[in-house]
């Protein structure tokens, strides 16, 4: 694999991104579609590693997919069959390194019959698992393993019911429970019980999509005001229409490239509300001292300043952009605190190892604290170009990509490993600046 000759900006960068459909949307229409009632419509379906791996996983249960002749983004799932019409036997199940597919389809196969065998990614045996497992034994499935490989032994009914889970490790484990909870005999009446659950809006997100599949979540905070409590009735899930939003947490690399190159992008199709936790990227980059306008058709542009300016942020509910913050955080002027992520030790890397290694490799100054990180911005001109390793972590590697813009030779190793949620990153990124892959 050779390293990526990733582009420099010689100029600030003027350009308007195209982005494609969310992660965390499709592959959350996939499961509602293929437990739905009837045939649904999903447009705008992100096809990269993580939702390919959805895809395959769903029909591996039983799903039936037919895509558009013209349009691989506009797909027709059928959902999975009756137990009495699914083929027994053992099926397997490839999650990749994605954490939506290993923490939300284990609850899909306890629904179906028969063995069913999950594995993924060598690193994807690290990520934390058991709570989603054990909670599942819990509500009647029965599966060996607590972490992948592991296998599900199904015939057809969850019992469902009452569980009590810790979910401070990743919200999926409450979205996985959730999206599949409606056909469980007795529906879930799930209880988290620990440290504060991260990413909520992402579990937001489950609850709304649910609501539009005619699915009610009765939800109970506990003292502080946040959730801590789902409640889902046995009931159909309804077969929906979905038009999948594009994938917010993608547009914080490309909208990180205007800030830091005090550039402009725009990007269309901009949603007005959205439970994305990625649309918190626009305020944030405001913080740092970018300017963002959005016009009534959803053209969203951010401007950024002569020089960032550094933050003190609490990103417990909006993980996923930490590695694009940091970046940023390495060449913004002053000293940056990210707090409230001591999860991201459990995403596709320890992000908050490989940041602070990658960003002291050029000659920043990062440090990791227990929940997050603490980085002293310097000039770009006194970073000094390296290979950016991204540990096969999409994300690692777009971050790298936005320092590379301002830090002239800097190549990125793996820059393939962006295919889990874009594989036209790199692409898309070379025509930021006018640039060819080179
Ligand atoms: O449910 C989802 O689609 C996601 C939830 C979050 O996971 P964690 O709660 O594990 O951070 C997020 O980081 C991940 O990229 C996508
Ligand atoms: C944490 C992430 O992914 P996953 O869905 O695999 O957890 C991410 O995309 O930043």
């Amino acid at each position: 694999m050779t390293a990526w000759a990733a582009p420099t900006a010689d100029l600030p960068i003027s350009a308007t991104v195209e982005l494609p459909g969310s992660k965390s949307i499709t592959n959350r229409a996939l499961i509602l579609a293929a437990l739905a009632d009837g045939p649904s419509r999903l447009t705008g379906t992100l096809r990269s590693r993580d939702t390919d791996l959805m895809l395959d996983g769903l029909a591996a249960l039983g799903a039936g997919l037919a895509f558009a002749d013209d349009d691989p983004t506009d797909v027709t799932v059928t959902p999975i069959p009756p137990a009495a019409d699914t083929p027994a036997g053992t099926r397997t199940v490839d999650c990749g390194l994605a954490g939506t597919v290993m923490r939300f389809l284990p609850a899909v196969a306890a629904l179906s019959t028969g063995d069913i065998e999950f594995d993924g990614d060598e690193q994807a045996r690290h990520r934390p698992l058991g709570t989603v497992l054990d909670a599942l034994r819990t509500l009647g499935a029965d599966i060996d393993g607590d972490r992948l490989p592991f296998t599900v032994h199904a015939d057809g009914t969850l019992p469902g019911g009452p569980v009590t889970i810790d979910a401070s490790a990743s919200s999926q484990f409450v979205s996985g429970l959730l999206l599949s909870a409606a056909r469980f005999t007795h529906g879930a009446q799930i209880v988290h019980e620990g440290p504060p659950v991260p990413s909520m809006p992402h579990v937001e997100m489950t609850v709304e999509m649910m609501a539009a599949a005619g699915v009610a979540v009765v939800t109970e905070a506990g003292p502080d005001g946040t959730v801590t409590r789902w409640s889902v009735a046995p009931g159909p899930i309804r077969a929906v229409d979905w038009e999948i939003e594009p994938d917010l947490s993608n547009a914080a690399a490309f909208l990180a490239a205007a800030a830091i190159t005090g550039g402009s992008v725009s990007t269309p199709r901009w949603p007005a509300q959205t439970t994305q936790p990625g649309a918190q990227i626009v305020p944030i980059l405001e913080r740092m001292g970018a300017v963002a306008t959005r016009s009534d058709d959803g053209l969203l542009t951010v401007t950024g300043p002569q020089r960032l300016t550094a933050v003190d942020l609490d990103l417990h509910a909006v993980g996923e952009l930490t590695p694009t913050i940091a970046a940023l955080c390495a060449v913004a002027e002053g000293t940056s605190t990210l707090r409230g992520i001591a999860h991201l030790r459990g995403h596709e890397t320890d992000r908050l190892a490989a940041l602070s290694t990658e960003i002291n490799r050029l000659g920043g100054h990062a440090t990791e604290t227990p929940d997050g990180l603490v980085i002293v911005g310097t000039a770009p001109e006194n970073l000094r170009p390296d290979t950016w390793l991204s540990y096969a972590d999409h994300r690692m590697a777009t971050a790298g990509c936005a320092l590379a813009l301002v830090v002239p030779g800097m190549p990125i190793d793996d820059v393939e490993t962006t295919a889990k949620t874009m594989p036209d990153f790199p692409a898309q990124w070379a025509a930021l600046v006018g640039a060819g892959t080179r």
